[in-house]
């Protein structure tokens, strides 16, 4: 405020106007809220200006006083005009973003229009890695903002990847999956959504938000995705044992030991326990089954296929069923309402099936009823292939597992984290009984290698010692020879000499 000005104005008049500036400056810093800092500037302004019309004085033709205002109301005017701008900006992405639990994480729901629902969880360790891949797309410069922070490629780059979409990994009904190299070198998968696809674009843009904000090491992530030339891709790490369905039932001659069968189980519980109870509102998966279930080199389990995931509502709000035939809970299918519960039946399915081979749609659920007339029913249904290499009483404590997510009443079925820690003690049993194993094992090993080396100490010692005796019998037999031979001489002597004398 140029002194100047001031001095046309009276002692009161000079000290409300020194005040009533410095509140604007005091204004700007102190409120962090910019609409609100601007209307208290406007207003506070606007005050100081009738109070200076009030005083008829004619301040305003001093060229400094002028430019002061006219700055103050341009700066005004582009600070709105920003903040709107970027108000609009951040409402298209995510509007509303509120804390949620996330295993650790700071983790957010969205509340934007256009992905209702779905869960957002702060972007992990796991895209900064990937924004390296993002050199590809920088490139082109026709891609639209990505969803989620998850990369987005052009149909060019993915033609290049899968070599004019050379490999076929799988046919679901989303589409063909097929296997792509990045120029990262890393081998991914990508599904290709049909053009005819029944689930369309709506559970495409679903699956993008809701796999791309949930991240979790027993769920297929996704690292890229492509909507380009009326095509619609989503990029998922790549799972080379494929699935457990393809394991259990394909003709592979390697069959899973039930050790490995363990871990999938819990790796799949994990899996669910991450959507069930990580993710807050709840996210349930509706599909759950060994086809979904994908395996890794080292035969360790993933949950994939969000496309039918939907985030649990509390409103009691009812829709359309989804889901397998085999694998769906009855409870569902009669009241139409998903829950986490309906995952757990599913999961039920699932570690039978992976006990028994036999799939849901070769009457599963028939064996599995019979079997569980009697205690150690599931003997008798067990895959072939684990019979005598696996410890019956594990096999029964598991099946009693899959008997409690099978329960009829939903209320009474267990909730994923108690399932995770009963098949964890299962595993630790298992893991403790094997290491008894291996030490009885170790002894035994030691005690034969013992003998071992004292039956060659044996033979060492009985050679040596018959070599002493071979050498004995050498030297009696020559002293023997010896003395016959002076016996024969002087025997012989005397008739020698008479003769010839
Ligand atoms: N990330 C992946 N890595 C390796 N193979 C995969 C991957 N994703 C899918 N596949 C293969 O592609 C097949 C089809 O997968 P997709 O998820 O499209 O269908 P689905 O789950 O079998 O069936 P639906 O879509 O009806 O649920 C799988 O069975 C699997 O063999």
């Amino acid at each position: 405020m140029p002194i100047r000005v001031l001095l046309f104005f009276s002692k009161e008049q000079r000290r409300t106007t020194i005040s009533s500036l410095y509140t604007v400056q005091t204004c700007s810093c102190a409120h962090q809220n910019r609409r609100y800092r601007a209307k208290t500037s406007w207003s506070v302004l606007s005050r100081m200006l009738r109070e200076l019309k009030q005083l008829h004085l004619k301040m305003l033709i001093l060229p400094e006083f002028g430019i002061l205002i006219a700055s103050l109301v341009f700066f005004c005017l582009w600070w709105h005009i920003k903040r709107s701008h970027l108000q609009r900006c951040t409402s298209l992405n995510t509007v509303t973003h509120l804390p949620i639990r996330q295993n650790g994480l700071a983790a957010t729901i969205d509340s934007s229009a256009s992905f209702q629902n779905s869960v957002v969880v702060q972007q992990p360790e796991y895209v900064a890695k990937n924004t390296k891949l993002s050199w590809w797309s920088q490139n082109h410069k026709d891609t639209l903002p990505s969803v989620s922070g998850i990369p987005r490629y052009s149909y060019k780059d993915i033609q290049k990847a899968t070599e004019n979409f050379k490999t076929i990994l799988g046919q679901g009904s989303f589409g063909t999956v097929y296997k792509a190299t990045m120029p990262t070198s890393e081998v991914v998968a990508v599904k290709v959504l049909a053009s005819d696809s029944k689930h369309g674009e709506k559970e495409f843009q679903t699956e993008v938000s809701l796999l791309g904000r949930l991240h979790h090491r027993n769920l297929v992530n996704l690292v890229g995705y492509c909507v380009d030339k009326g095509q619609h891709m989503l990029i998922y790490e790549y799972m080379s044992n494929g699935s457990l369905e393809k394991v259990l039932y394909g003709e592979e001659l390697d069959t899973l030991s039930w050790d490995e069968r363990l871990q999938i189980a819990l790796d799949i519980s994990h899996g669910i326990e991450y959507l069930h109870e990580g993710a807050v509102p709840p996210v349930v998966h509706r599909d759950l089954k060994s086809a979904n279930i994908l395996l890794d080199h080292s035969m360790r389990a993933k949950v994939a296929d969000f496309g039918l995931s939907k985030v649990e509502l509390f409103d009691g709000r009812t829709s359309s069923l989804k889901g397998t035939y085999g694998y769906m809970d009855p409870a569902y299918i009669s009241t139409s309402k998903p829950t986490v519960k309906s995952d757990i039946y599913s999961f039920g399915v699932i570690i039978f099936e992976l006990m028994t081979a036999i799939h849901p749609h070769q009457n599963l659920m028939d064996y599995v009823n019979l079997a569980s007339m009697q205690a150690d029913g599931i003997d008798e249904i067990l895959d072939k292939r684990l019979v005598g290499k696996c410890n019956p009483a594990e096999a029964r404590e598991l099946a009693r597992v899959a008997y409690r997510c099978l329960r009829r009443s939903p209320r009474k079925r267990p909730t994923i984290a108690e399932v995770s820690q009963s098949i964890l003690k299962i595993k630790q049993r298992h893991l403790s009984r094997e290491e008894t194993v291996s030490f009885a094992g170790d002894d035994i090993t030691r005690m034969i290698s013992r003998i071992e080396d004292q039956q060659v100490e044996l033979s060492k010692m009985e050679v040596t010692v018959l070599k002493k005796h071979e050498k004995l019998i050498m030297e009696d037999r020559l002293v023997v020879s010896k003395a016959w031979q002076k016996l024969e001489w002087q025997t012989l002597r005397p008739f020698e000499e008479g003769s010839a004398a």
